[in-house]
């Protein structure tokens, strides 16, 4: 479950936005990578986390509790499967939405078996009861049902045999202090280098029969905002696009007519992150605005604004968030083609030009 799956379908029109369409997920079992070896980048975690499966192994215990943390898209599931693999261990997979009630994660919970890996996605939407019994589990591995209502209700301890929970949450910092001191080892996901999304991409083609040079997984690999998953969207994108005009081999020429009919430009912007870009530069004089209005004057979810086009505009230092809201600098500017203002007092370019 992601924080859009319960919005409609119309609602995911661009080709980079981070969340999977359900036909993704299906085909994301042909494209996961199996092994931290076969892991395409954030070394760092990489390297930690394989040395905490190592240790685990060596003590013959369950690893300790893992919290994955980081946008879309980045690999939270593939990692959570991997460390599966790893330890030998079944996978058992749900959602912090799905968790409504203590009693629903209680059935879960008494129902894992030794060194089960409990993949528990979107952990910060999780109820705050369910929450509570995470606690103890986490640590004591005991879960107290409660039984009957008011004075007279009795908590039965249930014991739980050892499992390593992998949290994961796009938002850590939603997530109450003592949920995240109970993680033996926390890791924050980071978008991806080209070079890793282009081996990603190299690697994705190979496995769907795609014929791909070098130059064209570099240019899929530059629009894909730093997350595999647009990057193996933008893959297939393209892959349907040279069917089509050439048979199936694809050709730099041919992915950059392919991104281009699907409206992702050069730096991987899209229709709503120049859309966002034109308003504040074009309507607003360069902000600051604010994030609502911006949303308005756009006609997007507030949400949306904040989760997929920000954070992007941001990392490429095309605008910055300030407490009166949301300026363009002056690299946002000329990325739309306008002239940035003077703002040393000099005279005003024409913004409507
Ligand atoms: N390091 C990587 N190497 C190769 N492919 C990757 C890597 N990370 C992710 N992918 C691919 O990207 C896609 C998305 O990965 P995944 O589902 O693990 O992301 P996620 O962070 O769990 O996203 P969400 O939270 O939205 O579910 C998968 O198809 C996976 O194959």
């Amino acid at each position: 479950m992601t924080p859009r799956e319960d919005e409609t379908e119309a609602a995911r029109t661009s080709p980079v936005d981070p969340w999977p369409t359900p036909d993704e997920r299906a085909a994301d079992a042909t494209l996961r990578p199996g092994t931290l070896s076969e892991f395409e980048g954030q070394p760092r975690v990489v390297d930690q986390l394989g040395l905490v499966l190592e240790a685990a192994r060596h003590r013959g215990h369950t690893p300790d509790h893992v919290l994955l943390s980081g946008p879309p898209g980045l690999g939270k599931t593939t990692l959570a499967m991997i460390i599966a693999t790893e330890m030998g261990a079944p996978l058992r997979i749900t959602s912090g939405p799905a968790i409504q009630h203590a009693g629903d994660l209680a059935a879960i919970l008494s129902g894992l078996t030794e060194g089960e890996v409990l993949f528990l996605d979107e952990i910060h939407r999780m109820s705050r009861p369910a929450e509570e019994m995470l606690y103890l589990a986490m640590e004591d591995f005991r879960v107290d049902v409660v039984v009957g209502k008011g004075p007279g209700a009795t908590a039965i301890p249930i014991e739980i045999p050892p499992f390593t929970l992998v949290g994961a949450t796009t938002r850590a910092g939603l997530l109450p202090g003592p949920l995240r001191d109970r993680f033996g080892f926390t890791a924050q996901l980071d978008f991806y280098e080209a070079a890793d999304l282009e081996r990603i991409v190299v690697r994705s083609a190979a496995r769907l029969g795609i014929e791909v040079d070098d130059a064209s997984a570099a240019e899929i690999a530059r629009r894909s905002r730093g997350t595999p998953r647009i990057a193996n969207r933008l893959l297939r994108r393209v892959r349907d696009y040279a069917q089509v005009h050439n048979g199936g081999a694809v050709t730099l020429e041919l992915s950059r007519g392919a991104l281009e009919l699907y409206e992702v430009d050069p730096l991987g912007l899209d229709r709503l992150d120049r859309a966002v870009l034109e308003a504040i530069c074009r309507k607003f004089g360069g902000g600051p605005v604010g994030v609502s209005t911006l949303a308005i004057s756009v006609g997007e979810e507030t949400e949306t604004i904040e989760e997929v086009a920000e954070p992007f505009l941001v990392r490429l230092g095309f605008i910055m968030r300030t407490p009166r809201g949301r300026i363009a600098t002056p690299a946002g500017w000329r990325h739309i083609g306008l002239v940035p203002p003077d703002r040393s007092g000099g005279a005003q370019p024409d913004l409507f030009a």
